[in-house]
């Protein structure tokens, strides 16, 4: 008997999935949504059964101690002895990992001290990883880096216009995030068109909480819209995407604000859709208000697809043409209405969508017959791809 977990940790949310191995038999699965926000949903899926639990959860230590307790509560499992591997998402690799590891001391304190190139990411998948370590002690553990796929990318993509020792000395430079999410759907977008992947140019936009747009070529990353952190981009829940850096010492200024890092805070935590709408990170909530035509709910959501429009345009420019978008992640895979306003602003690229098949919350190929880009809709699976991560790992 061999179980592994597989551990998302997001900046908001907590996914996880229990797999029987070498099947890849889902044993088990839930999400843990909304944390640090009030009314934070846990949902745990098992058999044909379904839990779901409202209440406060502040942190990402609470929700694997919640995690844990339900599988035991639920029957799931019987003794964690039973679980003999556990994967980990960690946004954050830097130039060390190129690729995933099995996680020892060194390994884990070098993921807590890469905090730096993801301070909402890192300090929660650290914080997993020694809740898992602790909890498991005999279990290989294993770390799936977000930063992996995009090691491919150019130096002419991933550096900075900025003095050369700032990258040589300091590694600044371009990380990008959601790797594996931009790897499994590019993967499993060429299934789909029944092409070869390496024949294949491909916009993947993982637009969740987080989100990122990556151009594939030939099923590797040569650009991405995350930076050096995962700040940098397009608009997102609560992050504000690219913005002028003088704006930044300007309202530190103005709003007598002395620290750095609270401003920071601010660009990551109280900015993108809650900053413009003042109702919420929540693309489900700015969707209500921008159908009820209320003025910031509107903005919030026009500036959104805005800033996805002109990624999406500008990697048609990296890849001179490209042969299929893709939409993930909760975001891509559930909005109706993202998609379409995306689509609607793109057609002279040769994208069109056709509502009858704009699927919600499953796959699809969801452009018309001839459109000479095809749109697809592909739930991401970043778990399937930890785990056999930690199978391929595992002594
Ligand atoms: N039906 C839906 N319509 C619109 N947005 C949705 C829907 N379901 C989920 N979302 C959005 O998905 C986002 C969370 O995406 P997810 O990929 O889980 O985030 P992360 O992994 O970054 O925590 C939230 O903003 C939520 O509003
Ligand atoms: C890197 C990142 O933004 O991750 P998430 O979308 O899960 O918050
Ligand atoms: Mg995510």
């Amino acid at each position: 008997m061999s179980k592994t977990i597989a551990i998302n940790a997001g900046s908001s949310s907590l996914k996880w999935q229990l797999y029987q191995m070498p099947e890849e038999t889902v044993i088990g699965k839930g999400i843990i949504e909304r944390i640090g926000l009030p009314d934070s949903i846990s949902t745990v899926k098992f058999g044909s059964k379904k839990q779901e639990t409202i209440k406060d959860i502040k942190d990402h230590t609470e929700a694997v101690q919640i995690l844990m307790n339900d599988l035991i509560d639920l029957g799931i499992i019987a003794d964690y002895a039973e679980i003999t591997g556990s994967g980990h998402r960690v946004v954050a690799g830097g130039e060390i990992f190129n690729d995933s590891v099995v996680i020892n001391d060194e390994v884990a304190k070098q993921i807590a001290d890469l905090a730096e190139y993801a301070p909402l990411h890192n300090p929660a998948n650290a914080a997993g990883i020694r809740a898992f370590m602790t909890l498991l002690p005999n279990a290989t553990h294993v770390a799936v880096f977000d930063t992996a796929f995009h090691s491919t990318m150019p130096a002419v993509a991933y550096r900075y216009p900025v003095p050369d020792k700032y990258y040589t000395e300091h590694g600044v430079r371009k990380y990008g995030a959601h790797g594996t999410s931009h790897m499994y759907v590019s993967q499993k977008a060429a299934e789909m068109l029944g092409k070869p992947l390496e024949e294949l140019k491909i916009i993947t936009a993982h637009i969740g909480n987080g989100a990122s747009i990556t151009a594939v070529d030939g099923g590797k990353s040569i650009d991405t819209s995350m930076g050096f952190t995962p700040l940098a981009g397009v608009m997102m829940g609560t992050r504000s995407g690219d913005l002028d850096p003088s704006i930044i010492p300007f309202i530190m200024e103005k709003e007598g604000i002395a620290d750095i890092t609270e401003m920071i805070s601010i660009l990551n935590k109280a900015s993108g859709l809650q900053g413009i709408s003042g109702i919420s990170s929540d693309m489900r909530e700015i969707t209500a208000s921008w159908e009820a035509g209320e003025a910031r709910g509107v903005l919030a959501f026009e500036m959104f697809v805005d800033r996805i429009k002109k990624y999406i345009g500008q990697y048609f420019a990296v890849l001179n043409g490209a042969d299929a978008l893709v939409f993930t992640a909760g975001i891509g895979e559930n909005s109706f209405f993202v998609r379409k306003a995306v689509i609607d602003g793109l057609s002279w690229f040769g994208l069109d969508i056709v509502d009858d098949l704009n699927v919600v919350g499953a796959d699809g190929i969801i452009s018309s017959e001839n459109a000479k880009v095809k749109v697809l809709v592909i739930p991401t699976d970043e778990e399937l791809v930890i785990a056999r991560d930690v199978e391929k790992l595992k002594k």
